[in-house]
C-alpha cells in the first residue's frame, strides 16, 4: 500500500466542512476545485492566495469565518510547503489517519476521539491550504525544484532567500534539507545546481562576505587562512559524500544567470541550541567540555545582527561545498555526543553567500566592494516542534524542549504579528512591534522577513507516528505564515560601472586556465612580468592607486570623526560651563539676598544713604570754602585797619607832641619871647619843631635809624603796659634797644625814650620774671650818661636859661643826677653827690607830669588794665599832679587853638576807637557766626 493512497481521502471526504458548531475558528475552508492550483504549475508570487478563502484563527467568529476578499500580498508572500513523509517500510499503514490529502494545496485533519481538540471542537475537522502539498511519492527532486529552485534563482540575482523546515520530531526535516547520498536533499541540490549554473563565472575575486551584508577585499596569506578557511577542506577525518543526484544540467539550465558578473561562492554552517550560537565548522577539541557560543552583533550600516565569528569558507567547487556540509554534520554529531545533546533539538543554518562582481564591457571583472553585491540563501533545519510535557522530559531534554518551543513558538508569534501588522497597514492603521528579539533563531532572519528576502518553509508531518494535536500546531503554524507577506525594500545602489573609478580594483577576465593562471595575483610577480603583457603591471599599479587612496580616504574618514567627537564634547563640555555658571550666579544672587534680608534691609537701599551723605559732604566742603574766603577777606580787612590804625597812632604822637609843645611855649615862655628870638630870631616852638624836624631829618636817613629806635620804644611800651605781668617780648624788645648801637641823646631825646624807660621804672608789676624795670633804669641811666652835643646843649640851655631857667635847671640837675647817681661796673660811686631829695622829687614829679603826657596813650592801648579809655584817661588824670591840671587849664584859657587841637586829638581818638571797635566786632561775629543747628564744618 502506497502512502499516497492511504492519505489522500476520496474526493467525497474533500468537502468536509468545518464543525458547524462553530467550536473552532482555525481552520480554513477548502475552495471549489477549480479555484485550485495544479501541481505543475510554476510557483508565481501571490498566485496561490487569489480567490482563497481562510479561516483565520485570530478571528472572533463562533463558527468559520470567511472572508470574501483576503489581503493581498503585496510582493512576496511566504511559500508554506507541506510534505507528508510517507511511511517507513516497517510501519503498519493506518487507515485511520487524521490527515486527509484533499488535493496538491488542501488537507484535512480530523481529530481523533482521543484528542484534545476533539473533545474541544466534537469532532470537528480542520482543512489547511499550502503552497503545494507534497505527498508521500513526491521524491527529492521534485521537491527541490518546486520548493527551493525559484529561491535559487531569486537568490542568484543577488537576493536573500530563507528556506526553512519545519514539524515535529521524525517527521523528515532533516531528510528534506540534507537527504542522503542516494537521496540528497535541498541543500546539497542547491550547491549541485548552483555550480552548475556558475560553473563559468565562478570567480578568483579576493572578496569576501562579512557581518550580515557586507563584502570586503583580502590579502592572499599562505600562512593564514583566517580570510578563505579553506583549511577545513583538508580534513581527513571528513569523508565527503558522493552524491547521487539526478540533478541534471537541465535543471541548472532552467536558472538565468547574470551575464555581467563573475560569482565568488561562500558556505557557512552554524547551530543555534538552547538559544545559543554555535559554529558547525569549529572542530572541537577531544577533551573539549564546552562549547564555545558565538555572540550576535549589530551591523550598524544595515541594522541587522548577524553571527561574529562564524566561519566563511571559500568554496570553488560542489564537492568542496560538501565536504563543509559534511564537515558540520560530523561536528554536530560529536558535540551531541560529548555534550550529551541531541541533534534533533538545535537549529542547523546553512548558508550560502554569492559575490557578484561586476565586468565591464572591456572583460575586466571589478574587484571592488564599491562595485560587488552579495546575496544569501539559507537553509535551515529546524528542531522539532513537538510539545514537550507530551515528551517526558527531565532536567536537560526538559531545558532543550523548552528552549526549542520558545524559539518555534517566537518564530510563529513574530509569523502572526507580520501578518497583522499587513492588515494593519492596509487598513491604514499602525503596525505593531513584531517581537524577533525575543529568540536568536528570529533575530538572525529579522531582514528576511522584513525587507529583503524571500521566505519559503517546508512543513514536514508524519500523520503516522505523530499525535493530533502537535501536527495541528505545526498546520496552524505553516496556515499562518502562509498569509505573511515579506516586502521588498529596494536594496542599496552600488556604483554603476559608467562612474566607475579609474582607481577600482579591477581585473582582466579570461577564461583561459592559462590566462587565469597568469592573471591570479597569487602567482609569482617575477613570472607575471615574463608572461604577461603590460596589462597587469597596469593594473596591478592601478590597484596600487587604488588601496593608497583607500587609505587615505579611511584616514580622512578617521580624522573627521575625531574632529566630530572632539567638537562635540567640546560643545557639550561649554553647555556644561554654563549650566555651572548660570547655577553660580544663581547661588550668589541668593546669598546677597539672605544677607540683604538679614541685616533688616535690601543692599541697595543703602547705597542712597551714602549718596546723601556724599552731597552732604559735598555742601559742607562747598560752605568751608566760603566761610574761609570771608576769613580771608576779613584778614585783609583787618590788616587795613591795623595799617591805618597804626598810621592813626602816628598822627596823634605827631600831634601831641605839637601839643606839648604849643604847651611849653604857652605855659611857660613869655610871650614875647614866643614873638621873637633874639638869638636866633625864632620862637621856642619853631625851635622844638626845628628840632624835631632836624632830628627826624637827621634820624630818617639812610638808616632810619630814628624810625627803628622809635619803633623799638613803642613796641616795648605796648608791651609792658598789656597786663600786669611783664611779659618775655618785653624783655626781648628790650635786648634790641640794649644792643641798638650808636644811639645818642639826641636820639634818645626825641623819640622820649628815656621818659618810657623812667615810666617803667617806676610803674608797679605783679611780677617781673624778666628783671625789665631793673634793666630799664639801667638802660635809662646809659641813655642818661650819653654825651649831648655840645652845640645844641648850648644852644639849648640858653634857650631854656632864656625861656625857663628854672625848667632848665632842673632838666639839668635831672640830668646830672642821674650821671651822678651812675655807678662803675665794680658798683663803686663815682659821680658827684646827688640833689637834694626835695629837688630830685621836684624834678622826678616834672619829668613824670610830662612823661605821662606824652604817653598818655600808652594807658589808652586796648590791652592795658582797664582797657575802658575813659577810665584810663580818668586814671591818668587822677594822676597828674595839681600843677599839672593847672597849667592845662590855663593853657587851654589862653590859646583857644589849643582847644581846637585837643577837640581833633580827640575826634581822632574816637575814630580809632571806633575803627578798633569795629575789627573786634568783626572777630567776635566771626568767631560767633550761628551754627544753623548744624555741625560747624570747621569745627
Ligand atoms: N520523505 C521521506 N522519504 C523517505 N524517508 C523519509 C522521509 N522523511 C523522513 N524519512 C526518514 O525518516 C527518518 C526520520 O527522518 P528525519 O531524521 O529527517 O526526521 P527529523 O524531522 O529531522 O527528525 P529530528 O527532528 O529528530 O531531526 C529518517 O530515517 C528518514 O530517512
Amino acid at each position: 500500500m502506497t502512502s499516497d493512497d492511504t492519505n489522500v481521502p476520496p474526493a467525497t471526504d474533500r468537502g468536509v466542512s468545518h464543525a458547524s458548531t462553530g467550536a473552532t475558528n482555525s481552520s480554513f475552508q477548502r475552495p471549489s476545485r477549480s479555484q485550485s492550483t495544479t501541481a505543475n504549475q510554476p510557483l508565481i508570487e501571490g498566485k496561490h492566495q487569489e480567490g482563497m478563502v481562510l479561516s483565520s484563527s485570530t478571528t472572533t467568529s463562533p463558527s468559520t469565518t470567511t472572508f470574501s476578499a483576503p489581503p493581498q500580498p503585496r510582493k512576496n508572500p511566504v511559500q508554506a510547503y507541506l510534505r507528508i513523509r510517507p511511511l517507513s517500510p516497517t510501519q503498519v499503514v493506518d487507515s485511520s489517519s487524521y490527515l486527509k490529502v484533499l488535493d496538491d494545496e488542501w488537507v484535512s485533519l480530523i481529530p481523533p476521539q482521543d484528542s484534545h481538540a476533539y473533545r474541544k471542537r466534537q469532532g470537528a475537522s480542520d482543512q489547511y491550504q499550502f503552497t503545494k502539498v507534497f505527498t508521500n511519492n513526491t521524491n527529492q527532486q521534485q521537491l527541490f525544484e518546486e520548493t527551493t529552485l525559484p529561491l535559487l534563482q531569486y537568490f542568484l540575482h543577488g537576493n536573500n532567500a530563507l528556506i526553512f523546515a519545519y514539524g515535529v520530531t521524525n517527521s523528515g526535516k532533516t531528510y528534506t534539507m540534507l537527504g542522503n547520498k542516494t537521496e540528497a536533499g535541498i541543500v546539497p541540490r542547491t550547491i549541485q545546481c548552483l555550480f552548475s549554473a556558475l560553473q563559468d563565472r565562478l570567480s578568483q575575486s579576493l572578496l569576501k562576505p562579512v557581518m550580515h551584508g557586507s563584502i570586503q577585499a583580502y590579502e592572499l596569506d599562505p600562512r593564514n587562512d583566517s580570510h578563505e578557511n579553506r583549511s577545513l577542506l583538508l580534513d581527513n577525518d571528513v569523508h565527503t559524500p558522493d552524491y547521487t543526484m539526478d540533478t541534471s544540467n537541465d535543471t541548472a539550465n532552467r536558472l538565468e544567470v547574470d551575464a555581467g558578473f563573475e560569482y565568488g561562492i561562500w558556505v557557512s554552517f552554524a547551530e543555534i541550541y538552547n538559544e545559543k550560537v554555535y559554529d558547525l565548522l569549529e572542530s572541537p577539541s577531544k577533551k573539549q567540555t564546552k562549547r564555545p557560543s558565538l555572540p550576535l552583533k549589530y551591523e550598524y550600516r544595515s541594522g541587522y545582527k548577524y553571527v561574529a565569528g562564524l566561519k566563511n569558507v571559500r568554496v570553488k567547487t560542489a564537492k568542496e561545498a560538501y565536504t563543509v556540509i559534511q564537515k558540520g554534520q560530523q561536528n554536530r554529531v560529536v558535540f551531541s555526543t560529548q555534550m550529551n545533546q541531541s541533534s534533533s533539538r538545535s537549529h542547523s543554518i546553512f548558508t550560502i553567500s554569492l559575490i557578484r562582481c561586476p565586468v565591464d564591457s572591456a572583460d575586466y571583472v571589478i574587484e571592488d566592494p564599491a562595485y560587488a553585491t552579495m546575496s544569501k540563501l539559507s537553509i535551515v533545519d529546524l528542531a522539532g516542534s513537538e510539545r514537550y510535557r507530551n515528551t517526558f522530559n527531565q532536567g536537560q531534554r526538559l531545558k532543550e524542549a523548552g528552549n526549542i518551543n520558545k524559539s518555534l513558538m517566537v518564530l510563529g508569534q513574530c509569523m502572526e504579528a507580520l501578518r497583522l501588522n499587513q492588515l494593519k497597514i492596509e487598513s491604514g492603521r499602525r503596525p505593531g512591534v513584531v517581537p524577533f528579539r525575543q529568540s536568536k533563531l528570529t533575530e538572525l532572519f529579522k531582514n528576511t522577513f522584513e525587507s529583503d528576502g524571500k521566505v519559503a518553509i517546508v512543513v514536514n508531518v508524519n500523520p503516522f507516528d505523530t499525535g493530533f494535536d502537535e501536527n495541528s500546531g505545526v498546520m496552524k503554524f505553516a496556515a499562518i505564515a502562509k498569509e505573511v507577506t515579506t516586502v521588498q525594500q529596494q536594496k542599496q545602489q552600488k556604483l554603476p560601472l559608467s562612474e566607475m573609478s579609474e582607481t577600482a580594483l579591477k581585473r582582466l577576465r579570461r577564461n583561459t586556465t592559462e590566462s587565469k593562471n597568469e592573471l591570479d595575483p597569487r602567482i609569482n610577480l617575477d613570472n607575471a612580468c615574463q608572461h604577461c603583457d603590460g596589462a597587469l603591471i597596469k593594473t596591478l599599479l592601478e590597484q596600487l592607486d587604488s588601496l593608497r587612496n583607500k587609505w587615505l580616504d579611511a584616514e580622512k574618514r578617521y580624522a573627521t570623526l575625531e574632529s566630530d567627537t572632539r567638537r562635540q564634547v567640546s560643545m557639550e563640555t561649554n553647555v556644561e560651563a554654563e549650566k555651572w555658571r548660570d547655577m553660580y550666579m544663581s547661588l550668589l544672587k541668593q546669598k546677597s539676598d539672605t544677607i540683604g534680608a538679614r541685616i533688616g534691609h535690601p543692599m541697595n537701599d543703602i547705597v542712597p544713604e551714602e549718596t546723601n551723605d556724599r552731597v552732604s559732604l559735598a555742601s559742607l566742603e562747598a560752605q568751608q570754602q566760603q566761610l574761609s574766603s570771608e576769613i580771608d577777606k576779613l584778614h585783609a580787612l583787618s590788616k587795613e585797619y591795623d595799617k591805618e590804625r597804626q598810621t592813626l597812632l602816628e598822627k596823634i604822637d605827631h600831634m601831641e607832641l605839637g601839643i606839648k609843645l604849643e604847651e611849653l611855649t604857652t605855659s611857660n615862655l613869655p610871650s614875647n619871647h614866643l614873638a621873637s628870638d633874639p638869638l636866633n630870631g625864632s620862637t621856642f616852638a619853631a625851635r622844638e619843631l626845628q628840632r624835631s624836624d632836624s632830628g627826624a631829618t637827621q634820624y630818617s636817613g639812610s638808616d632810619d635809624r630814628y624810625g627803628t629806635f622809635l619803633d623799638l620804644r613803642k613796641q616795648l611800651r605796648r608791651s609792658v603796659f598789656k597786663r600786669d605781668e611783664l611779659p618775655e617780648d618785653a624783655e626781648g624788645i628790650l635786648n634790641q634797644i640794649e644792643q641798638f648801637e650808636g644811639v645818642t641823646f639826641d636820639l634818645v631825646k626825641n623819640t622820649k625814650m628815656g621818659k618810657l624807660l623812667k615810666l617803667i621804672t617806676q610803674e608797679e608789676f605783679k611780677s617781673d620774671p624778666y628783671s625789665i624795670q631793673q634793666r630799664a633804669l639801667d638802660l635809662f641811666k646809659r641813655f642818661a650818661r650819653l654825651p649831648r652835643p655840645i652845640a645844641t646843649t648850648t644852644q639849648l640851655h640858653q634857650d631854656t636859661m632864656a625861656l625857663d631857667p628854672t625848667e632848665d635847671t632842673l632838666m639839668e640837675d635831672f640830668m646830672d643826677r642821674l650821671n651822678d647817681e651812675g655807678t662803675d661796673d665794680d658798683g663803686r660811686t663815682n659821680n658827684p653827690p646827688l640833689l637834694s631829695q626835695k629837688k630830685a622829687t621836684e624834678i622826678e614829679l616834672q619829668w613824670h607830669d610830662q612823661v605821662t603826657d606824652d604817653d598818655e596813650d600808652l594807658h589808652a592801648s586796648p590791652g592795658h588794665q582797664g582797657t575802658d579809655d575813659s577810665d584810663t584817661s580818668v586814671a591818668c588824670d587822677s594822676r597828674k599832679s595839681p600843677s599839672r591840671k593847672r597849667r592845662s587849664l590855663d593853657a587851654s584859657t589862653k590859646h583857644p587853638h589849643l582847644t581846637q587841637i585837643n577837640n581833633t586829638l580827640k575826634d581822632v581818638k574816637e575814630s580809632l576807637k571806633e575803627t578798633v571797635k569795629h575789627v573786634g566786632v568783626s572777630h567776635e561775629q566771626h568767631d560767633k557766626r550761628p551754627q544753623d543747628g548744624k555741625t560747624n564744618p570747621m569745627e
